[in-house]
């Protein structure tokens, strides 16, 4: 489905990612984990064309990315939640979301968005800025899914987000997976949502993987240690 093969990205003459190799199958979800720093916001960045790559290629059913704009691979099929939600906090919830619509020229909000998300149908009017956050979180994901993609990226969704509300995004990613046949890369910090949503976890460690394990069996203590300072 989407597979990134010897990506290197750097910031001016600093090199942060070195020759990242990840390939995800269709209907995987993929966490990437890593403390602060380690990369995962550069490698979402990249991945969406908002960061350049200094050499490597991403490709999407076999077809080269790179050359792309974002708004082109968000019409190939790549969507993103960034880091922070990142919505807009003056704009309704409805309108929020239709921003989402405008890369496949659809009017109407899909009611199955609603469905997956019913506190965003009884506040579609509201303000985004006067969401919850995790309402907001959300939100930034019904606006990525209404521009209907294959594969969607998060960027740490936990982040700011209370403890009861994690498992309930993990049960709602996972749903979206089933209902829409997708694949997600979701970076993260949490090990315990990462063990609940994923099916195979990478520990990304100073801009390499440095750890490619299938959920099942997997040792969740080793993984710890590269999340702890
Ligand atoms: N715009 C930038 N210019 C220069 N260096 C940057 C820039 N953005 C990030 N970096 C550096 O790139 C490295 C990776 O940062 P990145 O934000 O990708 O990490 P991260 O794993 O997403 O961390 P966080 O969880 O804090 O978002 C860090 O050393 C960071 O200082």
């Amino acid at each position: 489905m989407l597979a990134i093969n010897d990506l290197h990205v750097a910031y001016g003459h600093a090199e942060v990612l070195h020759s990242l190799n990840v390939k995800v199958q269709p209907n995987e979800i993929v966490a990437i984990m890593g403390r602060n720093g380690m990369g995962k916001t550069t490698l979402m960045k990249s991945l969406m064309g908002i960061v350049p790559t200094k050499s490597g290629s991403v490709t999407m059913d076999g077809k080269e990315l790179g050359a792309l704009k974002s708004y082109e691979r968000v019409a190939r099929g790549l969507a993103y939640v960034p880091q922070g939600r990142m919505i807009f906090s003056h704009m309704t919830v409805q309108e929020n979301i239709e921003t989402g619509l405008v890369a496949h020229g659809g009017k109407d909000v899909p009611g199955d968005l609603y469905e997956l998300f019913p506190v965003l149908l009884e506040m579609k009017g509201r303000r985004g800025g006067n969401l919850s956050g995790g309402q907001q979180q959300q939100l930034a994901i019904a606006r990525a899914l209404a521009t209907k993609p294959k594969v969607l990226l998060l960027d740490e969704p936990t982040e700011g987000i209370q403890p009861s509300i994690i498992k309930d995004m993990a049960r709602t990613l996972k749903k979206i997976r089933d209902d829409k046949g997708l694949s997600i890369i979701v970076s993260e910090q949490v090990l315990s949502f990462a063990l609940d949503v994923a099916d195979r976890v990478l520990v990304i460690e100073n801009g390499e993987i440095v750890r490619d394990e299938a959920r099942e069996g997997i040792d969740a203590a080793q993984i710890a240690k590269y999340l702890s300072v």
